[in-house]
């Protein structure tokens, strides 16, 4: 086990880290903002040209938001206004501003390309696009075509930042014991020491899942029993989050306040989902833009509006909207002046009232979910919570673990995840270790979004600091594997698919449930033949030695072909044809549509294998 962790030198190494790693992803940025004409960028789907503003309002927290629809005079009378399509997502980061002319000179256009307003993306429709403004008196560019373009994020790296700085500067006085064990300066405190006999009352826990094996039930008991620390080690199909889910309950039996949080919105929101089929009182933070529309009823947002203070925050609204309406009318630059003026403070009211309502509604529930990224906003700064239980731990970079860690008070840690499937994507390589198959690489280099995940990943020991050293690592590393309990069974793969990754990642325990272990295509509740293709559970396609050639996606666009990724996803021709051709046998065996994915790590591969022709019975 390792010595203790010096705190000030942690988050000093961490904000060194942090930043070589946002330097990275700027810089990787800004070359293709500056290297590329925004009508290259559209093409990849980093831009969108040709937009107009069709209408401005007041949302959340008082900010503008700005709809944009395609401009008129680009779209040929009797078709429809549908946007192109592009690779502008929700919660994106953008910049919005005028279109150079046809006619501008390159390096004009180029410069353009770093200016504008900036926002984040609300909505995605198919004819227009919604964004909120960052600055509150942004002048939106209201006459004339504009273009929106995609930059880096920097906003989560801002959080962890201030998360680290405020861990480095803390005295050692304000370490709380909670705090002192997170770093091995003391060790967990030892179980119930009558946690074995049969009389404990865990052991008469009344489960609401009557279902979960045995493997399950201990860990929820040893996460209950735990007094700072449990990790709930889940490999693949093991049902960690469905394990989490009697965790949470059992806790709120207990009468406990819990911080729920995930590195990604859709973690959260999967367990809102769970936890809603409980009708359990919740609340989920975070921008209803972001969340699925399933669980809007349980957000912030939406409480807001239905509650009884909610009626007052409208009235505000309202009135900001009417002023909002009015600076498009005028073009007198004093009038519009006072305007902003006066939005100011509409702004500040609005603000409060919205404070009142939103602070009563969070300290009143029980259960609070939100990102990691979230869980440091001022919703829930300060705020008292038994327990904090992180999902997918193990995705998620330590800083953005210590967000709820440091913002709110909490003496206790669930971290549920599996530190043997593939760390958090890392950009700089100085944050990395070498890694070993990079080193015969003759042109290594990290590509950007998902396809980075197909370079071999090497899992860095956890007692070297590199970023991807998640907590859940240091944990395991620090006080060793008492303080983890692993699922073992999993529910997702026939017996012969699991055999590889059990026996090389995780000391050959996974057991495959009944149900799947010898489960074929073959016997699929609706006719499927009975080939060669439906009875075996694994088939591998040998492509070595074949005319199996690679190609980047820049030479294809080069060749006039249409990319989406102006990187360097890589695709090959001949193993989209070799798995177009077994997804058709499998067709014709009567294998319907929605039983087969086809999963490749790059994006380029997943574009040329769809432009393949399979048919359906
Ligand atoms: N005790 C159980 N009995 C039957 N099915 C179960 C049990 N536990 C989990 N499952 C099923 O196993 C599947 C995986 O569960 P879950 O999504 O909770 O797993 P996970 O480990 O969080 O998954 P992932 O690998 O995606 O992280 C789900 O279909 C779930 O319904």
């Amino acid at each position: 086990m390792q010595e203790p962790t010096d705190i000030p030198s942690f988050a000093a190494t961490q904000l060194t880290l942090l930043d070589a790693e946002l330097k990275a992803e700027l810089s990787e940025t800004n070359a293709l903002l500056s290297s590329h004409t925004p009508t290259a960028l559209a093409r990849a789907g980093l831009a969108i040209l040709n937009l107009n503003v069709s209408s401005i309002r007041t949302g959340l927290g008082g900010k503008t938001v700005v709809e944009l629809g395609l401009d008129p005079a680009v779209v040929t009378k009797g078709d429809k206004a549908d946007i192109p399509e592009h690779g502008i997502r929700v919660g994106d980061i953008v910049a919005l501003q005028d279109q150079p002319a046809g006619s501008a000179k390159k390096t004009e256009k180029r410069e353009l390309a770093i200016k504008g307003v900036e926002g984040v993306v609300l909505r995605v429709k198919r004819e227009a696009i919604e964004i909120i403004l960052d600055k509150e008196d942004a002048d939106v560019p209201s006459a004339g075509k504009l273009w929106l373009v995609k930059l880096a994020n920097d906003v989560t790296y801002k959080r962890m930042n201030q998360t680290m700085s405020r861990l480095q500067k803390l005295e050692d006085r304000e370490y709380t014991p909670f705090m002192r064990v997170l770093f091995g300066q003391d060790s967990p405190s030892p179980l119930p020491s009558d946690l074995n006999d049969p009389s404990h009352p865990l052991h008469k826990l009344e489960w609401n899942d009557p279902s979960l094996n045995h493997s399950q039930k201990e860990a929820v008991k040893f996460a209950l029993a735990s007094r700072e620390i449990a990790l709930i080690h889940g490999p693949p199909g093991t049902g960690k989050t469905h394990t989490l889910i009697e965790l949470i309950l059992q806790l709120l039996k207990q009468k406990l306040r819990l911080l729920v949080c995930g590195p990604s919105n859709i973690s959260v929101d999967n367990i809102v989902e769970r936890l809603a089929a409980h009708k359990v009182p919740m609340i989920r933070l975070g921008h209803p833009a972001r969340l699925l529309p399933s669980v809007l009823n349980h957000s912030l947002d939406v409480l807001t509006k239905t509650s009884d203070a909610a009626a007052l925050v409208q009235d505000v609204r309202k009135e900001m909207d009417d002023k909002q309406s009015s600076i498009r009318k005028t073009r007198n630059a004093r009038e519009r002046r006072q305007i902003y003026a006066d939005l100011k403070e509409l702004r500040k009211e609005y603000r409060e009232r919205e404070k009142g309502c939103v602070d009563n509604l969070v300290q009143g529930s029980k259960v609070v979910l939100a990102t990691l990224h979230g869980a440091g906003g001022f919703h829930v700064k300060g705020q008292e919570f038994d327990v904090v239980i992180v999902d997918e731990a193990s995705q998620a970079l330590e800083a953005q673990c210590w967000v709820p860690l440091l913002w709110v008070k909490a003496s206790k840690l669930v971290l549920a995840g599996d530190h043997l499937q593939l760390p958090p994507t890392i950009k700089s390589l100085n944050s990395k270790q070498t890694k070993p198959s990079q080193k015969n690489k003759k042109d290594a280099k990290v590509s950007n979004g998902e396809d980075s995940r197909a370079e071999t990943p090497v899992k860095p020991a956890a007692s070297s600091t590199t970023l991807e050293t998640t907590l859940f690592d240091r944990l395991l590393a620090l006080h060793g594997p008492s303080i983890k309990r692993m699922l073992t069974t999993q529910y997702r793969m026939h017996e012969a698919i699991m055999r590889f990754p059990s026996n090389e990642l995780y000391e050959s325990k996974l057991i495959a449930a009944d149900f799947v272990k010898d489960r074929l295509l073959k016997d699929m509740p609706y006719e499927v033949e009975d080939t060669d293709d439906t009875r075996e559970p694994i088939v591998f396609f040998d492509t070595q030695g074949g005319d199996f050639a690679e190609k980047t996606e820049e030479e294809e666009i080069k060749k006039g072909g249409k990319g989406m990724s102006l990187g360097d996803s890589k695709s090959n021709e001949a193993e989209a044809a070799l798995v177009t051709m077994h997804v058709n046998n499998l067709a014709k065996a009567g294998v319907k549509a929605e039983d087969i994915a086809v999963v490749t790590p790059y994006n380029a591969q997943v574009r040329g294998t769809a432009m393949h022709d399979i048919v359906f019975a």
